[in-house]
């Protein structure tokens, strides 16, 4: 099995910047540019067609202003409203979240469409072949993710190891009898941290885990370089079967790729210790859900953490959702008012990029 970590494109935790994963294949548009159109009277902004999942919401206003520096915006609503009008102007794509796919029927309505700026790592909600097979590109923002997500890891990890929800239901239901000794935590420090995926994002959870005393085990496609291992402490694990025997924690940080599917199945979580917590934060589909459901109610594995599901929320009825050992969060691995603001500011850059016919800071090709 190969694997990769999450998030390509440079951070501060590689020096030479571009990709740490050093994995970007494919030639995308093969060098065919779509014609630059000259739809827009002279000073006129681009426009930017905005695509997200819920409506309007807090941070978009906020959101909105930035982008209306550089572009004109046109909301989903508009454009339906209006389609003949706007189809020709729209060159740019903003996914304001990760999730909110693009079908060829869209591409097809926007004849001078040049770029998809995802918002977001992740770019496994869109066909990228067949995105490119009509001449458009697609960025991502790696740099914006890789904290804030690197947290939630520590953060689910923290909460899972020391039951905190449980401890919060009780602190907050005062009169609640409770024994102590039926809900013991275990502990983080010094504990044994595999990290499976260390791209970006999987490097900054090692960075944080140090700081924990931890022992760090990293299996990933590509070995980092002695110096970045040194840095952090991680030995690296070539078999991810070795990286599940030995650790207290495994925290999956990889990109959902027909090869990492399932990578978490009955056989490799039959591996891990069953005192050990399963931590994923990459994609739901990484983990096959059957069979967590089936380890966590047989206590193959102590427990697990998950910000992220298959699918997205998971069904009222969803087995998952009725189970003691598990923490689940909403897919907030980047929902912080910095981590929003980066993420327009980097896909800003790189619409413009493509706009302006200029290297383009995070572009994801097709493999
Ligand atoms: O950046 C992404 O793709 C995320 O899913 C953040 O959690």
């Amino acid at each position: 099995m190969r694997i990769s970590g999450r998030a390509r494109g440079g951070t501060g935790a590689f020096p030479t910047g571009g990709d740490p994963t050093g994995e970007r294949a494919g030639t995308g548009w093969q060098g065919h540019r779509r014609p630059s159109l000259q739809v827009m009277a002279e000073g006129e902004l681009p426009a930017v067609l905005i695509l997200d999942i819920g409506g309007t919401h807090g941070i978009l206003e906020d959101i909105a202003a930035l982008l209306k520096k550089h572009f004109h915006l046109i909301t989903m609503k508009e454009f339906l409203g209006n389609k003949e009008e706007m189809r020709k102007k729209i060159q740019s794509v903003y996914v304001f979240e990760c999730r909110p796919t693009i079908d060829r029927e869209l591409l097809e309505s926007l004849p001078n469409l040049k770029v998809i700026a995802n918002s977001g790592v992740g770019v496994d909600h869109l066909d990228l072949k067949m995105i490119s097979s009509f001449g458009v590109k697609v960025t991502n923002t790696p740099h914006a993710v890789a904290d804030p997500t690197a947290d939630i890891g520590m953060a689910l990890m923290l909460a899972s190891a020391r039951r905190l929800v449980e401890g919060c239901h009780i602190a907050l239901s005062p009169g609640t009898k409770y024994f102590a000794v039926d809900w013991l935590g275990v502990e983080v420090t010094r504990a044994t941290l595999g990290i499976i995926g260390m791209g970006s994002i999987g490097y900054k959870v090692a960075q944080r885990a140090r700081a924990f005393n931890m022992r760090i085990l990293y299996h990933n496609r590509n070995r980092r370089r002695k110096e970045e291992e040194e840095a952090v402490g991680a030995h690296y694990c070539a078999k991810m079967e070795d990286l599940l025997q030995q650790s207290d924690f495994v925290m999956l940080v990889v990109n959902l790729t027909p090869e990492t599917h399932k990578l978490i199945g009955k056989k490799e979580l039959g591996l891990m210790k069953p005192t050990a917590t399963l931590i994923n934060i990459s994609r739901g589909a990484v983990i096959d859900q059957d069979a967590l459901v089936e380890a966590l109610q047989n206590k193959v594995i102590r427990a697990a953490a998950l910000d992220v599901t298959y699918p997205e929320p998971l069904p009222r009825d969803h087995p998952l959702l009725h189970l003691n050992n598990i923490i689940i969060t909403p897919h907030i691995g980047t929902a912080t008012v910095h981590a929003t603001r980066m993420m327009a500011e980097e896909a800003i850059a790189n619409m413009l990029a493509v706009l302006n016919d200029q290297p383009i800071p995070s572009e994801v090709f097709p493999k």
